[in-house]
Order: structure tokens, then C-alpha cells, then sequence
């Protein structure tokens, strides 16, 4: 963080959302920071108003945001709101090239995009076997569960970053995180495997996450 600012007067991190990361939001909210230098935004969201119980921007808010004193201006919350996801991504995209002075067609650096995985190894909303697996030409795009529809970086985007680092926490995803690390195994299978970025990657596991792999 502290190179980020000397270097560019500003540190930006795109979080995870789902249940893993609550316990560190909480932490990082006790810590005296240097907030009005420290850009927040998400690498997913559900399709739900930012005052839903599964908005992660509302988790985040929660556990994290709403206990510092960040300017509300650093905190570039995924719009949700206009009834058409499609519409709502090329909004936050637009954003996100006017923040970071990228023209289409360029990826900006974040200084960290944290990252969870679930256990059928997707990141961010790149879910198995889904249109937005082979978006490789904008930042942002519409992701879909079960039918239902997210908005998430592109896997060139998080793959842009200075650092990735995945969160990983739970038995449940052993057999995942086995494929992710396997030799071979196919990507848009383990969507995790898609995530080779230009800078550093990192993996934290939980004892019960990392039980079976090998070093
Ligand atoms: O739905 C989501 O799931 C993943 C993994 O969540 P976890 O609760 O299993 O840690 C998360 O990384 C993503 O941001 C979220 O939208």
C-alpha cells in the first residue's frame, strides 16, 4: 500500500464478496489507515440492490466501510439498479476507464484484486462453462448463476493487477482447489485456473482448504 501511494498518490483494491472475507473487512476496519488515499471496488456483485441481504457491497459496507472514515467518492460501489445488468456493466466500465485514464480496449493495473473461490472453483462471477469465461475484450461483464445474473471483472482485468490474492477457507473446497492446481485440467471447467496475472499471486487456504495439497 505504501508504494502504491508514494509511487501514485493512491492505493486501489477490488474486493471478494460471499461469507469468507467478513472476518478480515472486520479486521481492516480497525486499523488506521491513510482512507482518503485507498480506492475500494468489488470484483463481483449480485444482481440486487445495494441494501439487499446478498448484496456484497452491503457485507462490505457492514463489516468494513461503514466503521472508517473513507470519502464516499473512494468507494466504487457496482451499480445495480437499472433493471438490465448488461446496462449496469457498461456503466461501471465507463467508470472504471475514467478513474484509471484507459481508453476501450486497454486494462488498468489495480494495486490488488482479492479474490474468493467456490466450490465449483469459480472466481469473482466467473462461474463454470459461461458466456462471461470468454469476454476478453472489456473490463467488466454480466455474469450468470444458476440464471441468475452478476456483474464481474473479466478475467483480463483481475489478470491486469499488481496482485491477486485468493482467500480461500473450508473443506468444501478441496476437491476444487485440487483441479485448480492440477498440471492439467480444463479452465472454463475450474475458472479459478483463468487467473494468471502479470503480477503476483498469492493463495491463502485455511488448514481445512489446503489439507490435501501438496507443496
Ligand atoms: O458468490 C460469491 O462467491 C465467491 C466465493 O464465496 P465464499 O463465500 O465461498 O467465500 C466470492 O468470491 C464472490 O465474490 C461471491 O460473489
Amino acid at each position: 500500500m505504501a508504494t502504491a501511494i508514494n509511487e501514485r498518490g493512491q492505493f486501489t483494491i477490488a474486493l471478494s464478496g460471499g461469507s469468507t472475507p467478513k472476518p478480515l473487512y472486520e479486521a481492516i476496519a480497525s486499523q488506521k489507515l491513510p482512507w482518503d488515499k485507498i480506492h475500494v471496488f468489488w470484483g463481483d456483485e449480485r444482481y440486487v440492490p445495494p441494501d439487499h441481504p446478498d448484496s456484497n457491497e452491503l457485507m462490505t459496507r457492514r463489516a468494513w466501510l461503514d466503521k472508517v472514515p473513507i470519502p464516499a467518492a473512494n468507494i466504487h460501489a457496482v451499480p445495480t439498479l437499472a433493471a438490465n445488468p448488461a446496462v449496469d456493466a457498461a456503466q461501471h466500465e465507463k467508470h472504471l476507464q475514467e478513474f484509471f485514464h484507459v481508453t476501450p480496449g486497454q486494462f488498468p493495473s489495480l494495486d490488488v484484486v482479492l479474490l474468493g473461490m467456490g466450490d465449483d472453483a469459480h472466481t469473482a462471477s466467473l462461474f463454470p462453462h459461461t458466456a462471461a469465461l470468454k469476454v476478453c475484450d472489456r473490463l467488466i461483464t454480466v455474469g450468470n448463476k444458476d440464471n441468475s445474473q452478476r456483474i464481474t471483472f473479466t478475467y483480463p482485468l483481475i489478470n491486469a493487477a499488481r496482485s491477486v490474492i485468493f482467500l480461500v477457507a473450508g473443506a468444501n473446497k478441496r476437491p476444487a482447489l485440487a483441479q485448480v492446481f492440477a498440471p492439467v485440467a480444463d479452465d472454463f471447467t475450474y475458472p479459478s485456473r483463468l487467473i494468471r496475472p502479470q503480477g503476483e499471486l498469492f493463495w491463502l487456504l485455511d488448514a481445512a482448504a489446503g489439507l490435501e495439497l501438496k507443496p
